[in-house]
Order: C-alpha cells, then sequence, then structure tokens
C-alpha cells in the first residue's frame, strides 16, 4: 500500500491551471523530488499537501487517512521553507522546542528531545544563541530540527538549500539525506536544480506547466528522457531537431535526437568536426564543436593541460548508435 497517495489532483488560481490530474504514490520512507522550472507549480503542490492551500479536486491520502480537507495542524506534516522563519528573539533552543510547547509536551520530555534533535543536525553547542548569531546553513538546519522535533509523518522541503551558498548547499544537502535515511522519514523536495535531485533522491517527479512529464529514478531520468522538455532539463543533452540528425548522422532521421555530451569521442577515424570553444569545468572539459554544420557540445575528462584542444583543432568524432535517443 502506499503511504502517501495523490489521486487526480487539480488546483486552479482563478481561470489560471497550475496543476491538473497529478497522480502519484510514494512509499513509507522514500525520498521523492519534485524538479522543474520556476513556475510549473511545484510549490504550490508541496503547499497543497500541507494543507496551507486546497486543491480543487481530487484526494490526498496519508498513512491510509484521507487528508485532503484537513487543516495543516491535524495533518501532522513538517515543512521547511526556502527562507528560513525562526523566531528572532527566541534562543535556538527555544525555536526547536516551540511545537513541542504548543502541544504541551511535559518540560523533561522537551529538553530531552530538543538536545536530541540538535544533536541531530549536529548544534548541540549552539542551544543558546540567537538566529542573528547563526549562518544560513545554521537556520536552516534549525528550522529543521523544529520540523522534526514533532515527529511528523511526512516532512516536506520547499528549496530549503537556494539561499545558501555551494559548498554549504552540498554539505547541508548529504545532512538532510542522512537524517532522513536514519530517521526513516518520508520526505519530499523542492527544487529547480536537477544536480541537488540526481545526488539527492529516491525517485524524482519531473513537472512541466502543471503536469507530472517523468515519475523515474535518477538514473532513469538521466539516460533515459521520454521528451525533448526532460533531455532538455536534465544533463546538458543536445538536442537536434531532424534536420540537424539527418546531416550529422548522415542518415534520414525523422523525429528529434538527444545525445549526451559525454557519449560522444574525440577518435582517430569518425565524423570531422572542428573546435570552436572550450570551457574547463573542472575535471571535465566541455567543447563546443562544429560538425556538418550542427554545432555541438562534447565533454573529456581533464586529465592534463596537454591534451587540452585549442580552438581552431581539427578532430574525428565518434559518436555510439546506441546514445543516440529519438525523442518527441
Ligand atoms: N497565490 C497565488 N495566486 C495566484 N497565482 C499563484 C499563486 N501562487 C502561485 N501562483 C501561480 O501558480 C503557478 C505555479 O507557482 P508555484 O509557486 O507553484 O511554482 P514553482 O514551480 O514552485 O516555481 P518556483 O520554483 O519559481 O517557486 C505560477 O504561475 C504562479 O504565478
Amino acid at each position: 500500500m502506499s503511504y502517501l497517495l495523490l489521486q487526480d489532483l487539480d488546483k486552479r488560481y482563478g481561470a489560471t491551471p497550475v496543476f491538473s490530474q497529478i497522480e502519484c504514490r510514494i512509499a513509507q520512507g522514500e525520498f521523492i523530488t519534485l524538479l522543474g522550472p520556476s513556475g510549473c507549480g511545484k510549490s504550490t503542490l508541496l503547499r497543497c499537501i500541507a494543507g496551507l492551500a486546497e486543491v480543487d479536486r481530487g484526494r490526498i491520502m496519508l498513512d491510509g487517512e484521507n487528508i485532503t480537507h484537513l487543516p495543516p495542524q491535524q495533518r501532522h506534516i513538517g515543512m521547511v521553507f526556502q527562507h528560513y522563519a525562526l523566531f528572532p528573539n527566541m534562543t535556538v533552543a527555544q525555536n526547536v522546542a516551540f511545537g513541542l510547547r504548543m502541544q504541551q509536551t511535559p518540560e523533561h520530555e522537551t529538553t530531552r528531545r530538543v538536545g536530541e534533535m540538535l544533536e541531530l543536525v549536529e548544534l548541540q553547542s549552539y542551544a543558546d544563541r540567537y538566529p542573528r548569531q547563526l549562518s544560513g546553513g545554521q537556520c536552516q538546519r534549525v528550522a529543521l530540527a523544529r520540523s522534526l522535533v514533532t515527529r511528523p509523518r511526512l516532512l516536506l522541503l520547499d528549496e530549503p538549500l537556494s539561499a545558501l551558498d555551494a559548498r554549504i548547499r552540498r554539505h547541508l544537502r548529504e545532512q538532510i539525506r542522512r537524517i532522513q535515511h536514519e530517521l526513516q522519514l518520508t520526505t519530499i523536495f523542492v527544487t529547480h536544480d536537477q544536480e541537488e535531485a540526481l545526488a539527492l533522491s529516491d525517485r524524482i517527479l519531473l513537472m512541466d506547466k502543471g503536469s507530472i512529464v517523468q515519475n523515474a529514478d535518477a538514473e532513469t531520468l538521466y539516460t533515459a528522457p521520454v521528451n525533448t522538455f526532460a533531455a532538455g532539463f536534465i544533463g546538458h543533452y543536445n538536442l537536434l531537431d531532424p534536420d540537424a540528425a539527418s546531416r550529422l548522422l548522415g542518415e534520414i532521421r525523422t523525429r528529434a535526437a538527444a545525445i549526451r555530451p559525454e557519449t560522444i569521442r574525440f577518435a582517430d577515424t569518425g565524423i570531422e568536426g572542428m573546435v570552436r570553444q572550450r570551457s574547463l569545468l573542472g575535471n571535465v572539459v566541455r567543447y563546443q564543436v562544429e560538425a556538418r554544420g550542427v554545432t555541438l557540445q562534447v565533454d573529456a575528462l581533464n586529465r592534463s593541460s596537454a591534451d587540452l584542444l585549442p580552438a581552431g583543432s581539427s578532430v574525428l568524432l565518434q559518436i555510439d548508435p546506441a546514445a543516440v535517443l529519438e525523442l518527441d
């Protein structure tokens, strides 16, 4: 049985549909990511699950209970937002204790559970600080501890990392994954960052314009996108219309083709091309290569600076036919 079931959900604001016919089954303990471009309806869907917005049609079942019309406080769902809404006049420990105080949990129990949560997010020594004395990443860990302390049935994370710098983001996302795994907590994470989604998720729901375009694990989404939107959003696929694909591959193609830059190789024989530009992405070098009138991105491992090809180099490209996806 699914732990969380979203059935035929529709939502509109006035005449504008936000999402429609959302269907999804989520198992207990799964880490699901809602991924999609800005405005595709991710946050609104999350807010509907939390009870902060109403769906116009459909049913939301959590652990066998129909929660579609329950007020948020009766859903027992934890939520962390992009901007940490900590109480500025309360210490870290008081912020974390807030939900328990509202439930009138006995004082000794509150102290114990707050201590456990601060340990979980590695902020034990910050208990008496105020939010203004914390970094952005620390604030988000407090927000996480605050939403976990009441032992929610479901954790919803709405772009909790997007206001943080890249290094802190990576560290905190690993921490979130560890905590989620330790607590076996069913989690839905919203992001528009594909790298974050691929790194974190058991399963990704890729959304576009209010619909789920693909529902798959990271590997499937990366290697087998279902259409050109999915291929354009995930990885850095070369997307070629049928004309360009026919010219490049030297055979008639009637559908669009998608080729991942890392599946194209420089070789001793193959399609003639010319390097136009290169950019160093750290461990990878991304070349822009012109071949048969088509501009391609080709990724190569950055093994040594002696191997780097300058702009203007003639190259021969090998494209494995199995790596050419046909898409609509
Ligand atoms: N309260 C509201 N009233 C009217 N329209 C809204 C409201 N909230 C969201 N929308 C619209 O619904 C659509 C989906 O918004 P939503 O915030 O769910 O997108 P999102 O995918 O989370 O985007 P982002 O990544 O930018 O946060 C957008 O077109 C937005 O303008």
